[in-house]
């Protein structure tokens, strides 16, 4: 009976990159100071015995760091062992553990590029399993459930953090100091209770199955930087990313991704010199940036980045300019993507 149950579970391989979920404190009163990326993945599956009531599960280490230093290379190493375990048949559904500071980054990427319907899913934690009231456990026990669950197929790369389900596309960490930490401006689409699933609305952009990038033919991801604007900004920064070798520079924009007049020019001879200038925007709960509102894009060639914040925007013209160099299409996939 046993072995029967034991086949009818859905098998799940959770990739461990380190984060906070992995990380330990000195005291159990230490919920925002400690180490992230310290606890294998071994260790953590170890400490959940109820996830074997969901799936077969077998950890991967990938990596063990803290997520704001994730590189261009980490993020195709993460993609390309994603794409072969989601090819492999005895696999039905792939976590990722992650930490949460650039978690709304890889899970952008791997939105865009994974080419399967098999539920993806990043997750983080925003206390340390050593710390009281950690989050850890059961995001990750939330994660599993979803990546168990026939319901995830074709829905994107999700997030599970604080019961609620995001699509990767859309989530952002919004505060650093408390568990509900993770939003969207478009709402959840989901909610997780006692590991089962409540859907209540589904993605609209492309991604996965549907997107036209592809992972396996991706071997290196583009220099695209961001440069951020508040009152008083001047053209310093964007010249030195552009001298630097930037192939793009995402403008991290005030309001609509306003433009200041110090600036203009800066930018208007950097997109003569072939450097895509994309306009975002770095309001706090979601910006949305209209193309021809605030500056004449058409006129100058600049592409906007529509309501994606500027390090998603970031990681969708690194992908974008692994097949184009053309503004229009960059246009094109910020609208579609
Ligand atoms: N809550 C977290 O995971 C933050 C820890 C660390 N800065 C990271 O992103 O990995």
């Amino acid at each position: 009976k046993e072995v029967e149950t034991q086949q009818k579970l859905a098998n799940v391989v959770v990739l461990a990159t380190g984060g906070t979920i992995a990380g330990a404190g000195a005291s159990s009163a230490n919920s925002a100071t400690y180490q992230a990326a310290k606890v294998g993945i071994e260790q953590l599956i170890a400490g959940i015995p109820e996830l074997s009531h969901l799936a077969n599960v077998r950890g991967e280490q990938v990596m063990q760091i803290a997520s704001e230093s994730i590189t261009n290379e980490n993020l195709l190493q993460l993609g390309r062992r994603v794409a072969e375990l989601a090819d492999s048949k005895d696999v039905d559904g792939i976590v990722i553990t992650h930490g949460t500071d650039t978690l709304e980054e890889t899970a952008y990427f791997l939105n865009l590029v994974e080419k399967t319907d098999k539920p993806i899913i990043v997750v983080g934690s925003m206390r340390p399993g050593t710390a009281m009231s950690a989050d850890g456990m059961l995001n990750l026990y939330n994660a599993v459930a979803v990546a168990s669950s026939k319901d995830a197929r074709g829905k994107g790369v999700l997030v599970t953090m604080n019961d609620e389900i995001q699509s990767g596309r859309d989530v952002s960490k919004m505060i650093n100091i408390k568990t509900e930490a993770f939003k969207s401006p478009w709402g959840p689409l989901g909610m997780i209770v006692e590991g089962k699933s409540y859907w209540f609305r589904l993605p609209a952009k492309r991604h996965t199955m549907d997107s036209e990038f592809d992972i396996k033919t991706i071997k290196s991801l583009p220099d695209v930087e961001i440069a951020y604007s508040y009152g008083n900004v001047d053209g310093t920064a964007y010249k030195a990313l552009a001298q630097s070798g930037a192939k793009a520079i995402i403008h991290a924009g005030t309001g609509n991704g306003s433009v200041s007049s110090r600036v203009v020019p800066t930018l208007q001879a950097l997109r003569k010199d072939g450097v895509q200038i994309i306009r975002s925007s770095h309001v706090n709960a979601g910006g949305f940036v209209l193309r021809n509102a605030e500056q004449p894009d058409d006129k100058y060639d600049w592409v906007v980045a529509h309501d994606l914040n500027p390090q998603k925007a970031r990681i969708l013209t690194m992908v974008a300019l692994t097949k184009t160099s053309d503004s229009k299409e960059l246009q094109r996939m910020f609208w579609e993507y």
